[in-house]
């Protein structure tokens, strides 16, 4: 479903990332793990149009998006949770989930988002900003279903949130792969999640991709090596 292919984004003069290579196939989660600073969200962001692609290919099916600008990548089935949140904190819950209908000319909030996430449902004529973490974790993942993706984009979706909601959100991150199909990248720094959701893990380091397993095939031990400083 996402191709990546020989992808350079850089700012500036400054390569970020040289070249990197994945697919991701319907109905399977990736987690893209690293630490600080080697590449996820300049890779979230490159992959969503908000970065200039240097050089390279990104296509969803058979659509080249290289060229692509967000809202045409929207359009073409690309979602994207970003890192923080950034719901519209002043707008009710309701209404965040709406703007991600508004690229498909829909204005009602489909039934089946209020189901795999209740917790709106009690709260959307609440301020997004009177939300927890975690509700607005959830918020950000509703108002990317909205638009009907076939591939949704997490950057580091675990940050400032609990680990019993981390646990809550594994779930319904599977059941949102297995319900709908959906092709699902999360960055992340967090081991245990990633392993919980991932169908396959790679590790960023520097900008390139240095080491991809199964998860089934995983050494643990290794990839928390790169993930210690
Ligand atoms: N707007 C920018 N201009 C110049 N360099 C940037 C910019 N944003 C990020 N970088 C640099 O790009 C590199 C990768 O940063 P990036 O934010 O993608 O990493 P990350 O793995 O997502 O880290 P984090 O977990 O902190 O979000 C870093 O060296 C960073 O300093």
């Amino acid at each position: 479903m996402l191709n990546v292919s020989r992808l350079h984004v850089s700012y500036g003069e400054s390569e970020v990332l040289h070249g990197l290579d994945f697919k991701v196939a319907p109905n399977e989660i990736i987690a893209i793990m690293g630490r600080n600073g080697m590449g996820k969200t300049t890779l979230m962001k490159s992959l969503m149009g908000i970065v200039p692609t240097k050089s390279g290919t990104v296509s969803v099916g058979a659509t080249d998006i290289t060229r692509f600008k967000s809202y045409e990548r929207v359009k073409n089935g690309v979602a994207y949770v970003p890192q923080g949140r950034m719901i519209f904190s002043t707008m009710t819950v309701q209404e965040n989930i709406e703007t991600g209908l508004i690229p498909r000319g829909e204005s009602r909030v489909p039934p089946d988002i209020y189901e795999l996430f209740p917790v709106l449902l009690e709260m959307k004529g609440r301020r997004g900003g009177n939300l927890s973490g975690g509700q607005q974790q959830q918020l950000a993942i509703a108002r990317a279903l909205a638009t009907a993706p076939k591939v949704l984009l997490l950057d580091e979706p675990t940050e400032g949130i609990q680990p019993s909601i981390i646990r809550e959100m594994a779930r319904t991150l599977k059941r949102i792969r297995d319900e709908r199909g959906l092709s699902i990248v999360v960055s992340e720094q967090v081991l245990s999640f990633a392993l919980d959701i991932a169908d396959r893990v790679l590790v960023i380091e520097n900008g390139e991709i240095v080491h991809e397993n199964l998860r089934a095939e995983v050494d643990e031990a290794k990839v928390a090596r790169f993930l210690s400083v």
